[in-house]
């Protein structure tokens, strides 16, 4: 095993005291930052990952609220809730955890979320700012990859970056933050032919396609930097990523965990995006 584990849990505790520091700084203003996030049926899994987004948004001196709902909770009242939060002063970001029951119309959900308070940078409107070069919220897995890859000192002005994956929560905002860092950017998707002659280009790979065992260590080039963005729960109760993570570990130089990887910078991001979003609130803030 030659590679470096890129430690996400050590980076995402990092991140979040460096958010405590500018709460205590906002607070100190009069302004405390709250998160609200909005839990539409009993996911046990969703469960869980709203009471830990709560939990960071507390333990770094940020105001939480968890608004649960049904899982028949008509669109229309989801949107009241919605219209609700984004006159709020209290909260300054809003996040819908995805994804939602099939009566409700996903896309409908995330634009009616102000701008300002999308905190996940799912609004077609911020997607659109990323895009064109302007971020005002970048998606916080792409950005915690970012933040991971910065840490590692890891070159991408003129690297080859190939991404697995095309979502727009993942893979997309993945290569535009990647593009804009002077990568040359590869995105495929799961019609891409001959995935391995795509892998084996990459001076950085990035995995998101929800496939355990995707990528094996013969699909890397020797010395690539793997990010592994997969979360797989194994019949076994295992959880795994995309990456079979030993074979792969053999031939890269540094490559992410699952877990302890990208899921806790997942985390850090979201409360970096709030803390962004309140201070934005302050009088004399600029964008
Ligand atoms: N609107 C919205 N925004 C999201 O950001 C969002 C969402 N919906 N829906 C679900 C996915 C999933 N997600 C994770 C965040 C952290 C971990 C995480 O911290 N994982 C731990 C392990 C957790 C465990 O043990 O299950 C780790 O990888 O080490 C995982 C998954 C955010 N999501």
């Amino acid at each position: 095993m030659g590679a470096r584990i890129i430690d996400g849990k050590a980076l995402s505790a990092q991140v979040r005291g460096q958010v405590a520091e500018r709460v205590r700084a906002l607070k100190a203003q009069g302004v405390t930052p709250g998160l609200a996030v909005v839990l539409v049926g009993e996911d046990p899994a969703s469960q869980v990952y709203v009471r830990n987004k709560a939990a960071a948004c507390t333990a770094a001196g940020m105001h939480s609220r968890v608004i649960p709902l049904g899982a028949d909770t008509p669109e229309g009242e989801l949107l009241d809730v919605i219209e609700t939060l984004n006159a709020d002063p209290a909260i300054h970001g809003i996040l819908v955890q995805l994804p939602l029951p099939g009566h409700i119309d996903t896309g409908l959900v995330i634009e009616t979320i102000s701008a300002a308070k999308d905190v996940d940078g799912f609004h077609v409107s911020n997607a659109g700012l990323l895009m064109t070069g302007r971020p005002l919220f970048r998606p916080c897995t792409p950005y915690g990859v970012m933040k991971m890859l910065e840490s590692e000192n890891v070159p991408l002005r003129g690297a080859e970056a190939v991404i697995i994956g095309a979502s727009n929560i993942v893979g997309k905002p993945m290569a535009m933050l990647l593009l804009a860092a002077g990568a040359t950017v590869t995105l495929c998707n799961s019609k891409t032919r001959d995935l391995a002659s795509q892998t084996r280009r990459a001076d950085v790979l990035v995995v998101a396609t929800g496939r355990p065992g995707i990528v094996t260590g013969d699909m890397i080039k020797p010395g690539a930097v793997v990010i592994d963005v997969g979360i797989n729960r194994l019949d076994s109760g295992k959880l795994v990523g995309d990456v079979a993570f030993d074979s792969a570990a053999e031939v890269a130089s540094a490559i992410t965990p699952v877990p302890g990887g990208v899921g806790p910078m997942t985390i850090a991001m979201l409360l970096v995006n709030t803390i962004e979003a309140a201070e934005r609130t302050l009088p004399g803030a600029s964008g």
